[in-house]
């Protein structure tokens, strides 16, 4: 194996996990996307950072998508080189809109692109790199595939099934302006829960398949989840209080991936928009792109 280009560009779209009940799970693809260009030169690895995680990111080999390229090269046996990495990032950091996964699978999809056999690196290959260095698929295959996914994980690895979305289907998104790290969200979270609490959930993203596919009058009790959204409240209390309020008013709303954004499965309202960014939420409706990741 060796590299055949020097230079790619990769373009890589947010993404939304969990959806409510469909706990490390099911995902959405969100139109917000990041772009990198990754250039093998002979001298030291070099990161360039516009955007979001600007001045704050590593710059050299500790950053996640130089970690995703290495990865991805070793996998495909192919040679290392220095990296000369520009990354102009749009989506946000910690708030549950699948930043570390799309820059995972960026880096990846630049790999895949840089070799002789880019079939060493086609999307089995790449979920379960991204897998490996995310901890769960959920956010990882919608930003491989695009639109609606549900990923599984058994004994050969990861693995992942588009979800039927319907035409009209528009999800918006409430970004707070503070961040939560995954990781934090994830401590929050009980080893163990009552087996009646896992039946609720597997009711709920069952109707949330059909709900998705068409059947809208499903979605608010689609949408009800007790896995992981009770637990982290505390961690996140004016997400919570927005999912809740929003719910009370018929809206189908949930935390996004580990949070702290809020996902609405609808095109939320001009009056409840306009109200929630005068509490200092930026409101987004990104499309749900039915392609992933891509070199362009
Ligand atoms: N484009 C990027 N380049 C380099 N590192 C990144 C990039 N995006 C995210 N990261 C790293 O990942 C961290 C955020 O990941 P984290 O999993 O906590 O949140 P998230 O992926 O934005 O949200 P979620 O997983 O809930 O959807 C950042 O603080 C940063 O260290
Ligand atoms: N399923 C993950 C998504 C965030 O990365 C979680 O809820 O922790």
């Amino acid at each position: 194996m060796r590299l055949v280009r020097d230079q790619v560009r990769v373009r890589v779209p947010a993404t939304s996990a969990n959806l409510g009940p469909g706990f490390d799970t099911l995902g959405l693809a969100l139109g917000v996307w990041d772009e990198i260009s990754v250039r093998a030169v002979a001298g030291e690895t070099t990161v360039t950072v516009t955007g979001e995680g600007a001045g704050e990111l590593p710059d050299g080999e500790g950053h996640l998508v130089v970690r995703a390229v290495r990865a991805g090269l070793e996998h495909a046996g192919a040679p290392q080189a220095g990296l000369d990495l520009i990354c102009h990032n749009v989506i946000p950091h910690g708030r549950g809109m699948g930043s570390s996964a799309a820059a995972v699978v960026a880096g990846l999809i630049a790999a895949r692109g840089l070799v002789s056999e880019p079939e060493a690196l086609d999307d089995d290959a790449v979920l379960t790199l991204a897998t490996q260095l995310e901890g769960h698929p959920d956010n990882a295959a919608p930003a491989l595939l695009g639109g609606a996914t549900a990923a599984w994980v058994d004994a050969l690895g990861p693995h992942a099934a588009a979800v039927p979305l319907h035409d009209d289907f528009a999800p918006t998104v409430l970004v707070p302006e503070h961040q939560l790290l995954t990781h934090t969200a994830r401590a929050v979270l009980p080893r163990e829960v009552p087996h009646s609490d896992a039946a609720f959930n597997v009711a709920r993203t069952a109707l949330l398949i059909l709900a998705l596919g068409g059947q809208t009058d499903l979605l608010m009790a689609a949408t009800e989840d007790q896995l992981h959204q009770h637990y982290r409240a505390d961690a996140m209390r004016e997400t919570a209080e927005v999912v809740r309020a929003l719910r009370e008013a018929g809206w189908p709303a949930v935390i996004s991936g580990a949070g702290p954004s809020v996902l609405v499965l609808d095109d939320l309202d001009a009056p409840t928009t306009g109200a929630l960014t005068g509490h200092g939420w930026r409101v987004v409706r990104p499309g749900v792109p039915r392609a992933g990741a891509h070199l362009y």
